[in-house]
Parts: structure tokens; sequence; C-alpha cells
């Protein structure tokens, strides 16, 4: 079986056969697929960086914890960049598998918060890595409006709206004290904003279009540790 064969979601089944093995743009990848090629790609995105040029499915799975014969269904639609006993091509790969998830290009993100974790963001590669500039960041403390964090300087909440249209903002990244999130969360679905990265521990309500994610590193090591222990 391909990757393709398993990658739908509108359908359930195999893509058209000769799309290159990335689909129809209707197509929606299942959750598992676009889950375990987010992995991968995270591991490749960090493997270029240190310089490496190919990788194999045993590399991977050592990385990801994906079984390797799962890798090498999910990746054989790209099967002529893998040679055997030479692995992927790390460059060619991250880019089909950013084409596949549709994540080529550049995506705005607003950062909220411009105290410790904000700050830490701003200043990193974590999102830049992946094509995600911060390009605003807002505080709600006036003493902090102004200031440089990252490649951006620090606005108050009141310009959110105009912003997330100007800079087309499509991701609010929420590192707020947990009593903040709900309201800036409601500020940036009225503002249009559809993906909301939640790293305060909110229970955030958002209407059905509006993807939030919680980052909770406590929470993955739980999930590390079911495995550890079963
Ligand atoms: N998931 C993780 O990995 C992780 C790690 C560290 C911290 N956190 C969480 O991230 C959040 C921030 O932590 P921190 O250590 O950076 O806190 P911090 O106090 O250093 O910074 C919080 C910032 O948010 C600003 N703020 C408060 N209310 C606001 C509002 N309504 N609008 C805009 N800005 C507002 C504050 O002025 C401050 O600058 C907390 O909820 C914390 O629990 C999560």
């Amino acid at each position: 079986m391909s990757f393709g064969d398993v990658a739908t979601k509108a359908d359930g089944g195999g893509l058209p056969p000769n799309d290159g093995g990335l689909g129809p743009l209707s197509d929606r990848l299942s959750l598992g697929v676009a889950a375990r090629l987010s992995r991968y790609l995270q591991v490749l995105t960090q493997a270029r960086k240190m310089g490496k040029e190919t990788i194999s499915s045993q590399e991977l799975s050592e990385y990801t914890h994906v079984n390797s014969t799962q890798i090498r269904r999910d990746l054989s639609g790209f099967g002529k960049f893998g040679k055997r006993g030479v692995g992927y091509n790390v460059d060619s790969l991250v880019s089909q598998i950013r084409k596949i998830l549709r994540t080529s290009g550049q995506h705005n993100i607003a950062l909220f918060g411009a105290g410790h974790l904000g700050r830490a963001i701003a200043g990193s590669d974590i999102f830049a890595d992946h094509g995600f500039r911060v390009v605003a960041v807002f505080d709600q403390d006036p003493a902090k409006i102004g200031d440089q964090v990252g490649p951006a300087k620090v606005l108050h909440v009141d310009d959110l709206k105009l912003v997330v249209d100007e800079e087309d903002i499509v991701v609010g990244v929420l590192a707020v004290p947990t009593a903040a999130a709900q309201e800036l969360a409601d500020k940036l679905v009225d503002a249009g904003v559809k993906i909301i990265f939640n790293y305060s521990e909110a229970l955030l309500q958002v209407p059905p279009e509006v993807t939030v994610h919680t980052s909770s590193p406590a929470v993955d090591l739980l999930y590390a540790l079911y495995f550890y222990l079963t």
C-alpha cells in the first residue's frame, strides 16, 4: 500500500493514479498520516540543520518511534527519493512533505504575551524552521509596548484586528496567563484567525471552524510514560 492509498480522509481511499502521490487539493490527509508526516518533518528539518543529506527509514524510526515498515509505507509515494542502502534525500523529502501538508511558503503568526515564554519563542527558531514567522507581538502591559521582542515590536492588543488583516495572520499563539487566554481567543476569533496555539492551561471555547492546539509538556511526558510503563 502506498502513502497515497492511506492518505485521504475525504474518501477514505486511494488517490488518483497520476497525481504524483500528492492528491487533488480537495483531498484531506487522515489524522494519523498527517500526524506522522509532521513528526517526520520535524526530524528531517533538524537533520537538515545539522548538515545531514540523507536519512534512512531506520534512523527516522529511531527519532520518531514510528516503526520503519510504517515509515517506508507512508513514504513509498516518494520512492524516487529513497535509495536502498542510502536512504532518503533529506532536502527532497522536506519539500515533498511540506507540499503534502500544504505548509510550503511562509505563514504569519501573532504572539500574545511578551513575558518569559513569549520572549523565548520570539527569539528562537522553533517556528521559523517550519515556515512560520512571528510578525506581531502583543501585550497588555503598557511598560512593554514598543519593546523589541525577537523580530517584532510589542503592540497593544487593541490593534489586533488591524494587524491580523494587514499582516495576513493565520495563527495566534497564546503565551499569557491562563486567566487571560479566553478573552484573547475570543478576540482572535472575531478577527478571523482560525488556528490558536495555546501554551496556557485554559480550556478554550471556540467555534467549530477554529482549531485550538494546546501545548503541554507534562501531558506529552505522561503519554511517553504510558508507553514506558506498558
Ligand atoms: N506549555 C508550555 O510549554 C509552557 C511553558 C512555560 C509557560 N507556559 C505558560 O505560558 C504562559 C506564560 O508564561 P510566562 O512564564 O511567559 O509568564 P509571564 O508572566 O512571564 O508573561 C506573561 C505575559 O502576558 C502578558 N499578558 C497578561 N495578560 C494579557 C492580556 N490579556 N493580553 C496580552 N498580554 C497579556 C503579561 O503582561 C506578560 O508580559 C502561562 O500561562 C504559563 O503557564 C507554558
